[in-house]
């Protein structure tokens, strides 16, 4: 199983660790835009150092209740770092964006993968990720980032997680996006309480009925913290224990923070899965 955008191609024989490289003011804050850029292009660094097979940029927070971010100032955080990346990194990038203007704009700068936890829902999305030809990522979500965690509740949470993926998948092979250049991602934390996330993960090899690479991201989410009791700072062995239990499930691509101990435990679960006698 591969994944190819252009010219290039992922092996997903293996789990590839996807490192975050937030680039919203709160992420690297000290104000100046060429500072963001230069300590992104130095976080990104460090991740691909660690072992990260991509990068995901994400230029608008997708947190619970996060406040939303015009598109110009999303083109404006993402675009130079996507351009920045394409020009000095040898890594898949991967943008976490919902806009159209984002999505055309990424693609153009070299981008590899549209990573939208909307599932290229907003007006125009589907179209524009038609036009560049680029995999793209659907994510499983309930609701919207602003009110998906007041009550989630499910009658059938797998067969809520299967109907949309089903319906998506359809709409986008509907559109030109053919089967090959799509990625599935249940979505956990969005709009998801702890035990749904548990669930999902418990059962998350019947996502392969869709023979498609699954994308998973509990990096130190409240799945980890609610759990544990623990603030986000020391989610890395709950995190990197997600991890490890998705790739034996079968997921591929592992989306995280913490990329070297990601990607150490990604070489333990690939001994294990590979074990020969
Ligand atoms: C941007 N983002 C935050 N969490 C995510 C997750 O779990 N999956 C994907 N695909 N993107 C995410």
């Amino acid at each position: 199983m591969q994944l190819t955008a252009g010219s290039r191609s992922l092996n997903l024989l293996y789990p590839q660790v996807m490192g975050i490289l937030n680039v919203t003011p709160d992420s690297f804050s000290d104000g100046g835009q060429h500072n963001t850029i230069e300590r992104a292009l130095r976080h990104a660094q460090s991740m691909v150092d660690a072992g990260a097979s991509l990068i995901d940029v994400g230029g608008e927070s997708t947190r619970p209740g996060a406040a939303e971010v015009s598109e110009q100032e999303e083109l404006d955080r993402v675009i130079p770092v996507v351009e920045a990346l394409a020009r000095y990194f040898d890594v898949w990038i991967s943008v976490d964006t919902s806009k159209p203007a984002v999505i055309t704009a990424s693609a153009a700068a070299g981008a590899d993968l549209i990573n939208d936890i909307r599932s290229l829902q907003e007006p125009g999305a589907l179209e524009a990720a038609a036009q560049t030809g680029l995999p793209v990522c659907l994510m499983h979500m309930q609701g919207q980032p602003r009110t998906m965690q007041q009550a989630p509740h499910y009658d059938d949470l797998m067969g809520d997680v299967f109907t949309f993926f089903r319906h998506h998948i359809a709409r986008c092979e509907q559109a030109g996006i053919p089967k090959e250049k799509l990625v599935l991602d249940p979505g956990f934390g969005f709009g998801k309480n702890l035990s749904h996330n548990y669930q999902l993960l418990n059962r998350l090899s019947e996502l392969h009925h869709f023979n498609l690479p699954l994308l998973v991201g509990m990096s130190r989410k409240s799945m980890v913290g609610q759990l544990l009791n623990i603030p986000p700072e020391q989610r890395l062995s709950g995190s990197v224990a997600c991890a490890v239990i998705a790739a034996m499930k079968g997921a591929k691509i592992i989306r995280v923070h913490d990329v070297k101990e990601t990607v150490e435990a990604m070489r333990v679960v690939e001994a294990t899965l590979y074990a020969k006698d």
